[in-house]
């Protein structure tokens, strides 16, 4: 499937080769480019001060280092003093070692009379508003002095922030905090969207991130490979079943859920309540005879199989379209004999939770693997499959969502503030979710509509793509709802996820 250059997530070393394609291939000067990431900037900067200050008058400091991040800045501060804006540049980096674009933006800066002032320690930060172009993609290691106590000082004045390209300290390839990073208020970034912003602390630091391509051609684009993007939820429009007149439930497909193992019904229960809000003909659920009872009383649509021997799970596989096992699952003899049997079964799998913590103790059980599998680790989980440390996989979330799918043949969702979708060697990025689904059973949602999804026909990579996407957005929704981050349950996801896949459904119908 086709991704558009727009939702193309790139890293550092990409986007300077794209810089480099557009200089050097296209003939486009760079400091032509700097000076449209000036402009670029500097009309955002307006556009927000004016919602801010209004009609009142602002003084901005544009902080520089001594890059061509820098030179973005100068540019910046030459436009708002053109403009009559009491400007200032703080030069933190030193103004003798500026070469290049980032030297000629320096010069020209100077020539529109903007008064630069170069960082000492006593100097205090006063603006009501402030430009970050101290370091770009060209950070390497973690901050350095001076620029440490630059960001620790800007951080503290609590005063909005616009991040050039990237807030400086941030990783451009994997949204960790190299010692220290900027919290922006916006970030505007160019040529290319760096993937740093929109995971892991990027989540948190860049504030509301802004694109612009300073019309670097399409060509330049296609000359660097990626395999990395914004997840785009119109994609999958067409995935979803049809509802024809004379549909009938067979059409649907049948999940079954396994999990619930002695006191923890809840999971399962959570899962298949999903599940069944999500489309699916047919809902089965095979758990401890012990969960019967509430599972019914709350659901009474789901046929609730009570089974403390898991001997007899292959008989009631048969015929069924795909499985969900891990929520609740436990690690017992009973759990580990109840994931037997469903790798056994061949059935299209999500696995989560235990059902992942069982795989990871036994990777042996990869052997027996025979169908298509749907991981949905959350970075604990993910870290004790791949045998390393949480945080280990955080810092570099990309990288570990295309290890975990490599290494069990299978599509992948890293899930977490940015979750990652990985599937047949392509990473795709949620941008959507909130810290408000940082609460128990949010997991157990989402893998009861992703087995929801594999039931009705999709196949394990459509459906992780589209349940990440649905789940996260309607934790949005939610949001917006009750009116913050607080207080959120995971079983109120699920009628918004339903109104939504049913939003959908219209869209792809009548456009
Ligand atoms: N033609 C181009 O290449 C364009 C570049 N642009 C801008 O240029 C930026 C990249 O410029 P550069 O490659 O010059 O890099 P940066 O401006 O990000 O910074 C490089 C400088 O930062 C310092 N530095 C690196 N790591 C550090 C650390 N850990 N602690 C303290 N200081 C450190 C080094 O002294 C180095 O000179 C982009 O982010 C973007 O803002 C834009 O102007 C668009 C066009
Ligand atoms: N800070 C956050 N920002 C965005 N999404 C989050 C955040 N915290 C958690 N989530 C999402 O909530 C869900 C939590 O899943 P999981 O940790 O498995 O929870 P549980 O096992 O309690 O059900 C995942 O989809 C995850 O991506
Ligand atoms: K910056």
């Amino acid at each position: 499937m086709a991704n558009s250059l727009s939702h193309t997530l790139y890293t550092a070393e990409q986007v300077r080769q794209l810089d480099y394609n557009a200089i050097h291939q296209q003939g486009i000067a760079g400091y032509t480019l700097m000076e449209r990431a000036g402009k670029a900037t500097f009309r955002l900067l307006r556009q927000y001060c004016e919602q801010w200050f209004g009609k009142e008058s602002f003084h901005l400091q544009v902080l520089c280092g001594s890059g061509n991040n820098a030179g973005d800045g100068f540019i910046v501060a030459g436009l708002a003093k053109q403009k009559g804006i009491e400007v200032e540049v703080i030069a933190v980096g030193d103004p003798g070692k500026l070469k290049g674009d980032a030297l000629t933006a320096y010069q020209w800066c100077q020539a529109q009379s903007v008064s630069i002032t170069p960082w000492q320690e006593n100097l205090q930060l006063t603006a009501d508003v402030f430009v970050d172009a101290l370091l770009g993609t060209g950070l390497k290691g973690p901050v350095r002095e001076t620029y440490a106590s630059v960001i620790e000082q800007l951080n503290s004045t609590y005063k909005p922030v616009i991040a050039v390209d990237i807030p400086s300290g941030l990783c451009a390839d994997t949204g960790t905090v190299l010692g220290v990073a900027v919290k922006a208020r916006s970030t505007i970034t160019f040529i290319g969207r760096k993937r740093g912003l929109y995971t892991h602390h990027g989540c948190e630091l860049t504030g509301e991130v802004h694109f612009a391509d300073l019309a670097v051609p399409e060509l330049v684009y296609h000359t660097t490979p990626c395999n990395s993007y914004l997840l785009d939820p119109s994609r999958y429009l067409t995935c979803l079943p049809e509802r024809y007149k004379n549909s009938h439930k067979g059409a649907f497909g049948h999940l079954v859920l396994i999990g619930g193992d002695h006191s923890m019904g809840g999971a399962i229960t959570m899962a298949a309540e999903a599940a069944l809000h999500a489309g699916v003909g047919l809902v089965s659920v095979v758990t401890r005879p012990e969960q019967v009872g509430g599972l019914q009383a709350r659901c009474p649509e789901i046929m609730v199989i009570g089974c403390d021997n898991p001997g007899q799970i292959p008989r009631l596989l048969i015929g069924k379209s795909a499985l969900v096992i891990g929520p609740g699952l436990g690690q017992s003899r009973w759990s580990r004999e109840c994931l037997l049997a469903a790798i056994d079964s061949g059935l299209p799998l999500v696995l989560d939770a235990d059902g992942l913590n069982l795989l990871a103790v036994e990777p042996t059980l990869l052997e027996q693997k025979k169908s298509d599998w749907l991981l949905t680790p959350h970075p604990g989980e993910a870290a004790r499959l791949l045998g390393v440390s949480s945080q280990q996989i955080q810092q570099n979330r990309f990288a570990s969502v295309e290890q975990l799918a490599s290494q069990y043949q299978s599509t992948a969702v890293l899930k977490g503030a940015g979750s990652l979708v990985c599937a047949k060697g392509l990473i795709q990025l949620a941008n959507v979710g909130n810290p408000g689904m940082a609460v128990g059973g949010m997991g157990d949602v989402l893998s009861g509509l992703l087995g929801a999804l594999i039931a009705q026909g999709l196949s394990t990579a459509e459906a992780a793509g589209l349940g990440t996407w649905l789940h996260s957005y309607s934790a949005d929704q939610l949001v917006k709802l009750v009116g913050g981050y607080f207080g959120l349950r995971a079983t109120e996801l699920i009628p918004l996820i339903r109104k939504q896949i049913n939003q959908m459904a219209v869209k792809s119908k009548y456009g």
